[in-house]
């Protein structure tokens, strides 16, 4: 048996806009997806959603990761079992993590000697299959870990202060919620572009203040972001209490990370403060996770 791993993410800016090719800044953290897998004479795909053979309902990422194997090497059958710590539909690139792992699983399995680029390309091509329209960040960002530019693909500082995230439990579709953005957009181009484009900036004006660590001015940015993000309507009423809680309580920044409408928002902070954010969110009525970025992107575990 082979075990992959993967991060989740965060954005510190740029979700939505970059769909639209605007630069976005994402970075991995230390919360991860586990994939084993083993031979088999079928395909099984087990995870906390239930257990499957190919099933676009139940497992569409894992399902289409299994079928762009077969146009490549003759594969038959293959156990695949998941385990993470991702919440699942949450913003923090749960879906691109469960994605990359798989494929780095079946390579190390089937012996197709995948690169590093090769892993997250294909991994952008199956987000890109199931969710409709989806950029390469998540893919991308998950698979190489660190704090990365895109498209630029270049990797910047790795940040060096708390993280904070508030989990709303609010389930929510990234592919939805990028549909309902496309539709704002096609309604109201002359107003949405312009809000597309100030969102782009963020990471423009956002990268030498996080090479430079200055993340008082990241903080700040990131505030002016999630007033976008509340502007193309993929904030919700408890994604807005626990930005305010966190900025209140210490917090450099907060804004949503993802596609919004639920899931969770991030907060950086100083280490110190940490603690204090969590417990704002808290008493606000969300899940709080403090947990750090992390360089380490895909990876085998254990064979
Ligand atoms: N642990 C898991 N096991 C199996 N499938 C998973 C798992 N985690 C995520 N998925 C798949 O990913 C889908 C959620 O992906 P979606 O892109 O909507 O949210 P996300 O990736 O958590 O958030 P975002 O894209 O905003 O970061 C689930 O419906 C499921 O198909
Ligand atoms: C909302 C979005 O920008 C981020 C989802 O984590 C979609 C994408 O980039 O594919
Ligand atoms: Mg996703």
């Amino acid at each position: 048996m082979i075990t992959c791993s993967a991060p989740g993410k965060v954005y510190l800016f740029g979700e939505h806009a970059v769909v639209y090719g605007e630069p976005a800044v994402c970075c991995a953290v230390d919360i991860r997806t586990r994939v084993s897998v083993a031979p088999a004479d079928s395909v099984t795909i087990s995870s906390s959603l239930g257990t499957t053979g190919i099933d676009f309902e139940t497992h569409p990422y894992v399902s289409a990761v299994v079928e762009r194997f077969r146009e490549i090497i003759s594969l038959e059958g293959v156990s695949i079992r998941i385990v993470s710590e991702i919440p699942v539909g949450s913003g923090l690139g749960s879906s691109a993590a469960v994605t990359i792992a798989t494929i780095k699983a079946l390579d190390t399995l089937l012996g197709t000697g995948l690169e590093l680029d090769d892993i997250a390309r294909m991994g952008h091509e199956v987000e890109q299959r199931i969710q409709g329209a989806a950029s390469q960040t998540d893919t991308y960002v998950c698979t190489m870990g660190g704090v990365v530019m895109i498209p630029q693909r270049k990797g910047l500082d790795l940040i060096d202060c708390g993280i904070v995230i508030g989990n709303t439990n609010i389930f929510s579709s990234t592919k939805e919620l990028v549909a309902n953005v496309a539709e704002l957009n096609e309604s109201f181009p002359e107003v949405i572009g312009p809000v597309l484009s100030s969102i782009g900036m963020m990471s423009t004006v956002g990268e030498d203040l996080v090479n430079s660590k200055d993340y008082v001015s990241v903080g700040k940015l990131m505030n002016i972001n999630q007033g976008l993000l509340d502007a193309i309507g993929v904030g919700c009423a408890e994604l807005s209490s626990f930005t305010y809680a966190a900025r209140n309580n210490g917090a450099y920044g907060a804004k949503i990370t993802g596609a919004g409408g639920g899931g969770c928002m991030v907060a950086i902070a100083p280490r110190e403060h940490v603690d204090d954010v969590a417990a704002a969110i808290a008493a606000a009525g969300g899940e709080a996770v403090v947990t750090e970025a992390t360089d380490i992107g895909v990876r085998e575990e254990s064979r």
